[in-house]
């Protein structure tokens, strides 16, 4: 009966609508500049909502991302028709390659279309919000028959901006920046800037850069477009790659101080990259963070870094014992322990690991957080000893300090041990102070966590229990003086 209701139906509104004139309206996947329509987009979403999308005759079904048990109903592509009505109106979607058709009767366009498109418009937004799935796109190798160059998956990474084992400080200066960035388009506008903003993630290998990152797409509830740079073929691709990337996005380019010396093989120039950051070009799509991560910053063009390219620095270090004990907090569930003193004392000595290292450690020990602590002990003291052997060698072949044989040394005028960086006049003699710079309009401000007062410790005990070794440092005028 329901079967015999449903063709007799379909047979009417087949036969009226014969009787009026349509105007067909294409909305393709990308424009003539090969950039992403993004009405396109807000369709799909549209119709994937409609109930007559769920009564088609093909229905593609996914899991959800976020729910193991959720189910998603997706339109399939093939040649169905989608009937919709507005505003008392029908209309019918229609899928032909990768564009939608829209069908309406010329009579009723110039009372619907506008208003209609709106509502798709805003239906979309509720729902991609309501979902606000974060997705994470990655740029494929240049392939004619690819239509884009992006592709997407959902991105489910778990870290948040607050799972970041850093200064707590600094994580509220990120959100607060992300949330003035988000809110600020006219001001933007006012100043002639294009609505980007620009962030530096450095620090060595381990330390969280990654991570953050997820944490800020989360945080921000914006796509990720990960540059894979060695799938990059020149300056012109990598233009295009970001025409097609879409608003409420960040675009990330991981370990550019990597790329950018391998110049050789590197396909895209350093001029390509600074225009990417901050030429015209990045103006085409705004409401857009761009993230750069470097392992370390002092080996980059100093032009890649300046107010635009890069607005904002977070510097990411290596564990100290407070951040030692956020992870022994979050990975073993202790506040206190009674190896806690020791860890204190040969962080002290300039011993250091990475959070990644330190809470794989614990991760792998998290049955026993006393055997944790023991090995994390234990894997400080060997990265201390190394940490002397090296500085040793550094020494003894950089510096011309050398044993008991006595051999001339050059002390630089300030009396501090040569090879060793004059330390900057802003030295705390304790703990760790956070340099934050704001200068130009540009906002530039730098988070750093300078451990001014540990460094000048670390090394101070290096020397000293070099000085304690059979070898004996020829020191001139007795003791070290390291220039504070
Ligand atoms: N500061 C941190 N807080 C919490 N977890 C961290 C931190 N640093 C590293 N980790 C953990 O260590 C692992 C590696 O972190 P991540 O990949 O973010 O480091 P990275 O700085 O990007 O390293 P690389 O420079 O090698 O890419 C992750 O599982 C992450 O959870
Ligand atoms: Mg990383």
């Amino acid at each position: 009966r329901t079967s015999i209701g449903h063709f007799l139906l379909n047979r009417w509104r087949f036969l009226e609508d014969s009787f009026h004139a349509h105007q067909l309206y294409k909305i393709p996947k990308f424009n003539q500049h090969m950039q992403r329509n993004q009405l396109h987009h807000k369709v799909l979403t549209y119709l994937n909502s409609l109930p007559s999308a769920a009564d088609s005759d093909f229905v593609n079904l996914f899991s959800g991302n976020n729910k193991s048990n959720q189910i998603i109903l997706v339109i399939d592509d093939g040649h169905q028709v989608f009937p919709d009505t507005f505003l008392g109106s029908r209309v019918y979607w229609k899928f032909d390659k990768d564009c939608f058709v829209l069908k309406m009767r010329r009579k009723e366009k110039r009372r619907i279309l506008s208003s209609y498109l709106q509502h798709i418009h805003k239906v979309a937004d509720e729902i991609e919000q309501k979902n606000n799935e974060v997705r994470l796109y990655i740029n494929a190798e240049n392939e004619p028959e690819r239509n884009g160059r992006w592709i997407s998956t959902p991105f489910t990474h778990p870290a948040t901006i607050d799972t970041a084992v850093i200064d707590s400080d600094l994580k509220n200066k990120v959100k607060s920046d992300l949330e003035s960035f988000l809110k600020s388009k006219q001001y933007y506008h006012r100043l002639g800037r294009v609505w980007k903003r620009s962030y530096l993630l450095y620090g060595p290998s381990g330390t969280g850069k990654s991570s953050f990152i997820a944490g800020m797409a989360k945080f921000l509830c914006y796509d990720i477009y990960d540059v894979d740079m060695s799938k990059v073929a020149g300056d012109s691709d990598l233009k295009l790659l970001l025409l097609q990337t879409t608003s409420k996005s960040m675009i990330v380019v991981e370990d550019m101080d990597r790329y950018l010396a391998e110049k050789s093989t590197a396909a895209v120039s350093l001029s390509g990259v600074l225009n990417f950051m901050d030429g015209i070009i990045s103006c085409c799509g705004e409401e857009r963070v761009m993230v750069f991560t470097v392992s370390n910053k002092d080996q980059v063009d100093p032009t890649v870094l300046r107010p635009g390219r890069i607005d904002v620095h977070i510097h990411f270090p290596l564990c100290d014992f407070s951040s030692f004990k956020n992870l022994a907090n979050s990975h073993l569930g202790i506040k206190e322990h009674k190896l806690f003193p020791q860890v204190e004392e040969i962080f002290q000595t300039g011993a250091s690991l990475s959070p990644a290292e330190i809470g794989e450690i614990m991760i792998s020990n998290r049955g026993s957080p006393t055997r944790a602590l023991k090995t994390v002990i234990n894997a400080l003291q060997t990265n201390n000893d190394a940490n002397k052997t090296t500085m040793i060698h550094k020494l003894t072949h950089n510096g011309s300090v050398t044993g008991s044989s006595g051999a001339p040394r050059n002390l630089s005028h300030s009396g501090s041990v040569d090879g060793l960086v004059d330390l900057p006049s802003k030295l705390t003699h304790s703990g760790s102070s956070r340099t934050v710079e704001e200068s130009g309009d540009s906002g530039l401000f730098c988070m750093e966590n300078m451990h001014t007062g540990k460094e000048l410790k670390k090394l101070y005990g290096l020397l000293r229990n070099r000085s304690r070794r059979k070898e004996s440092v020829d020191l001139d005028g007795g003791e070290a003086k390291l220039s504070t």
